[in-house]
């Protein structure tokens, strides 16, 4: 016998539990009358969307999802329907998977692990499940587990012993670099343990800062993969399982196609671009604005803006100023025509004067300093958001990593924006990915890959005067930011110059409150600039420990 399992790689909107449930039928349906699939598996708390953070806290929500699971029993018939939803049981919530079948809940699991690290916050809201769930689906007993369950050998385990012989693992599980390679890992060593096959499902589809990059897969009894879906592509993917009694391993996948790797350049643009269409579909914006500096953080998070929702819904603006060089101006205007966007010169000297022209009695007395040049960022912000209000576009905020974490932007000024495509991303990979998006045709300029960066805030003014090399300074944060290590342990690992590496550190710590407030943006590492880092702001720890 031949059983087919649908893997619903699906996006579901976080709260919208009527859309989702609907989605859900749907698709159960489609499974069935297309792909006469016998079984449909959905990721995790599908209901509601993953994290679903506090809504899980609205009195509404239990009455919300005990609607949508009778909507789903009365209307889904002849396939087995595994779906997650939040339930409450005796006072306790409880992240839960169930399978419908022919109108009646045949089994409900109840997850065991739950994460509560980097961006998660799992326990927070629900209680650990205890038990395993075993539910006999045409003769194959199916083993429920719920992603991070499946990150520990214990689950697994407690369901092999209660008779499963084959695993469904549903998944809220969000990209990060190397995380593609971590889940395969995983699942071999987990499926080596317990001999038996693992049917991993996860999202495809952005939420805030998390993006789910999909690569649903299967592995044998033997760990190995015999089947993954499309990165970046939602569908139903069906994978087929024979039920043979007279062999050892009684449930064996049939091997299909196997999506192939993704290198990090390719994985994270394609993150960026799906992050930031979702946050902006999502939020029903019109389309984008970002300033246009001919700088390369502005070039590419506008490429990435193009790719994400077209042209014809991106508007790049350059604001010239006495320090913007021709090569800047014909740059810019190169990018704009190259992706075909809409593009406005503002020169925002009149709007600076003025400023300067006010402020100049309150300034009697006081030499120039940072604040004249925060002032053109400060103006710049004030134009951008004047044409987000007009017209209904986001400003893209276009400040990286690096910057972000020693506090190299300005509050109100160039960190204006609702949403960011590089927060996440070091100077170092930003050259990096503008090759990558090059390669797939030219987009982005040559010398404005190739030119030292400069903030263009001062005459002659290249971001390597206040900062070390990109390629040092990358080095520090990473260590600091994403590895923990303290200033000695990082002056350990090579030849720092000492004074560097406690500057950076210190810039590091003192700029929290800068990073606070800045606005979200796309994750692709395990240690971003949102949820995954919690540092008080007023503290009194010794930098660099
Ligand atoms: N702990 C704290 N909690 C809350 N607020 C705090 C604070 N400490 C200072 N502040 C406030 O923040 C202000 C200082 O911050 P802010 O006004 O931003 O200014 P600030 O950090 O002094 O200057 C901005 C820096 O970013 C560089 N920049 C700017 C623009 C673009 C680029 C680029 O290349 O991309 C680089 C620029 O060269 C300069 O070094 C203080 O005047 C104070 O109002
Ligand atoms: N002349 C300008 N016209 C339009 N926007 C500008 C201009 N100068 C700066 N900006 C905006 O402010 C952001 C910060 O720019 P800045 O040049 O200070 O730093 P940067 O980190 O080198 O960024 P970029 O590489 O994009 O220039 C830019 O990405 C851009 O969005
Ligand atoms: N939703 C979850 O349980 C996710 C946790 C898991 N470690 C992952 O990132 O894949």
């Amino acid at each position: 016998m031949t059983l087919r399992i649908a893997m619903a790689q699906l996006d579901m909107l976080v709260g919208d539990i009527t859309k989702n449930t609907q989605a859900v039928i749907d698709a159960a349906n489609q499974a069935r009358d297309i792909e006469q699939a016998d079984v449909i598996v959905f990721p995790e708390l599908t209901l509601t969307g993953y994290p679903p953070e506090d809504l899980l806290l609205r009195p509404s929500l239990d009455g919300r999802v005990e609607s949508a699971l009778l909507k789903i029993l009365d209307e889904v018939q002849g396939i087995y329907v595994v779906v997650g939803y939040p339930r409450r049981i005796d006072g306790d919530l409880f992240n839960c998977t169930g399978v419908i079948y022919e109108g009646t809940l045949l089994g409900e699991y109840a997850k065991q692990e739950l994460p509560n690290f980097l961006v998660f916050d799992e326990k927070r809201y629900f209680s650990e499940g205890r038990d395993a769930c075993i539910v006999d689906i045409k003769g194959v007993k199916f083993g429920l587990t719920i992603c991070e369950d499946i990150w520990h050998p214990g689950p697994i385990a407690q369901a092999k012993e209660a008779g499963a012989e084959l695993i469904l693992n549903l998944n809220a599980s969000p990209f990060h670099i190397e995380k593609m390679g971590q889940r395969e890992a995983l699942l071999h060593q987990r499926a080596t343990e317990v001999s038996l096959p693992i049917v991993y499902v996860n999202y495809m589809g952005a939420q805030d800062e998390l993006v789910y990059e999909g690569g649903s897969f299967v592995v044998n009894a033997r760990g190995e993969k015999v089947s993954q879906a499309p990165w970046f592509e939602a569908g139903l993917y069906c994978v087929d399982v024979i039920v043979d009694e007279s062999q050892p391993n009684k449930v064996m996948p049939v091997a299909g196609d196997i999506s192939p790797a993704l290198d990090v350049e390719a994985s994270v643009y394609q993150a960026m671009v799906l992050g930031l269409r979702d946050y902006i579909n999502k939020n029903r914006f019109k389309g984008i604005v970002l300033g246009l500096s001919g700088g390369i953080d502005s070039a590419l998070s506008l490429a990435v803006a193009v790719d994400a929702i077209g042209a014809d819904r991106v508007q790049a603006v350059m604001m010239p100023y006495t320090y913007t060089s021709s090569m800047s101006l014909e740059d810019a205007e190169e990018e704009a025509n190259l992706l075909g966007v809409k593009y406005s010169v503002l020169p925002i000297e009149p709007m600076v004067s003025a400023f300067s022209d006010a402020l100049a009695p309150e300034f009697a007395g006081f030499s120039k300093d940072t604040t004249e040049e925060n002032l053109q960022a400060r103006t710049r912000g004030v134009v951008l958001m004047a044409i987000s209000n007009k017209k209904g576009l986001m400003v893209l905020t276009t400040g990286n990593k690096s910057e972000m974490a020693v506090g190299y932007a300005t509050l109100y000024g160039d960190m204006v924006g609702g949403y960011s495509v590089l927060k996440d991303v070091f100077k170092t990979l930003v050259f990096k990915l503008c090759r990558y998006r090059n390669s797939l045709g030219y987009v982005i300029p040559e010398r404005v890959i190739s030119r030292p960066p400069s903030a263009e805030l001062a005459p002659d003014q290249v971001d390597e005067d206040s900062l070390p090399s990109y390629d040092v300074l990358d080095e520090i944060l990473h260590m600091y930011i994403e590895k923990d290590l303290s200033a000695e342990a990082i002056l350990a690992t090579k030849q720092f110059d000492r004074d560097t590496v406690y500057r950076v550190l210190r810039l590091v710590d003192v700029n929290e409150y800068k990073r606070r407030q800045a606005p979200t943006g796309v994750r692709i590492t395990a240690r971003g600039f949102g949820r995954d880092r919690r540092y008080p702001i007023t503290n009194g720890w010794h930098i660099g420990d």
